[in-house]
């Protein structure tokens, strides 16, 4: 039985258990159930704190989880990376009151406060800066500047409204690009069971960045209408019954929809559809 680690709060959780569910997979009803077992598709989920799923995979206590891409760095636990999860994206970046700190090299001598120290030491290792302290602090950091346990932050970023509210800019290149993240422990062999999770988690993200279009198109324009849409190794083309158009069907990126369905209107096709996809194997 496959033994899958889900974070039980924060901004990981509910997205990562609606994946879950997408996916085909039994789910909790109620938020305190630790433990739950999916007997038809032979897994057991253990809900547990997001910081916690990498320690948990890293000992092989369990053989998988769902965190995030900056809390498994953080952690330094022997767990790696399978399958990037597409949800839960943030940056991780330095920030300081406008116009004190600037560039990376100037956080030398100064204090850091962070949530994810371990990260921040290695970062500033990599570049050769040496900072004064780094603070840990386990949130609100956006906080310690103004009183005055720290001279810059390095936290996680994703709308800026948080860093706004507290005067502060974000100075130098993010840290790190972060989304949620399946993890697994290193330098084993994969846990049996993982592959079909893997295409199963593969087929919900497949099923939420693509749709299906579907439009008629005269067969001299053929050719030109599938430039528009080669999908992903060919599109299905039918014959219509009056024998002079096709039927073509293909996948497209969500985000590009309208984009492609204009261009197709322009080649001349008709009857263009879009269908949203429910699941999906490729
Ligand atoms: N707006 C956001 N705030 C915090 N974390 C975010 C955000 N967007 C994405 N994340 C990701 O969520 C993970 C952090 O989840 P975690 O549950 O530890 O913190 P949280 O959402 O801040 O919860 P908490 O309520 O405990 O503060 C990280 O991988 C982080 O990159
Ligand atoms: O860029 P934004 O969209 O504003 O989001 C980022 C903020 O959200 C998170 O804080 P959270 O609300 O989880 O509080 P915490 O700092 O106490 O964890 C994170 O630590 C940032 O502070
Ligand atoms: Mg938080």
């Amino acid at each position: 039985m496959l033994r899958i680690a889900v974070p039980n709060k924060g901004s990981l959780s509910t997205p990562a258990t609606d994946m879950l569910r997408e996916a085909g997979y039994r789910q909790r009803r109620d938020t305190r159930e630790l433990v739950l077992t999916d007997v038809d598709n032979d897994v057991e989920f253990f809900f547990l704190r997001p910081r916690d799923v990498a320690v948990y995979v890293g000992s092989g206590t369990v053989d998988v989880g769902i965190t995030g891409r900056d809390l498994l760095l953080d952690s330094g636990a022997h767990a790696v990376e399978h399958l990037p999860l597409g949800f839960a994206g943030s940056t991780f970046r330095f920030a300081a009151p406008a116009g004190t700190v600037t560039t990376v090299e100037e956080i030398a001598g100064k204090r850091v406060a962070s949530s994810y120290t371990t990260l921040v030491a290695a970062h500033l290792a990599d570049k050769g800066v040496e900072p004064a302290a780094i603070v840990h602090l386990d949130g609100a950091v956006e906080s310690s500047v103004r009183l005055g346990v720290a001279d810059v932050i390095a936290d996680v970023v994703e709308t800026g409204t948080t860093l706004r509210a507290a005067g502060l800019d974000v100075f130098g290149d993010p840290i790190l690009r972060s989304e949620a993240v399946l993890i697994r422990r290193a330098d084993t062999d994969a846990p049996a069971g993982i592959d079909v999770l893997t295409r199963r988690l593969q087929g919900v993200i497949t099923a939420r960045e693509y749709v299906l279009l579907d439009y008629d198109v005269p067969m001299g324009l053929l050719d030109a209408a599938v430039a528009v849409t080669p999908g992903f190794e060919s599109p299905t083309v039918s014959p219509l019954h009056n024998g002079q158009s096709a039927a073509v069907r293909s996948m497209v990126r969500r985000a590009d929809t309208n984009r492609v369905m204009d261009a197709l209107y322009e080649v001349g096709a008709r009857g263009i559809l879009v269908t949203q996809i429910l699941a999906s194997r490729l």
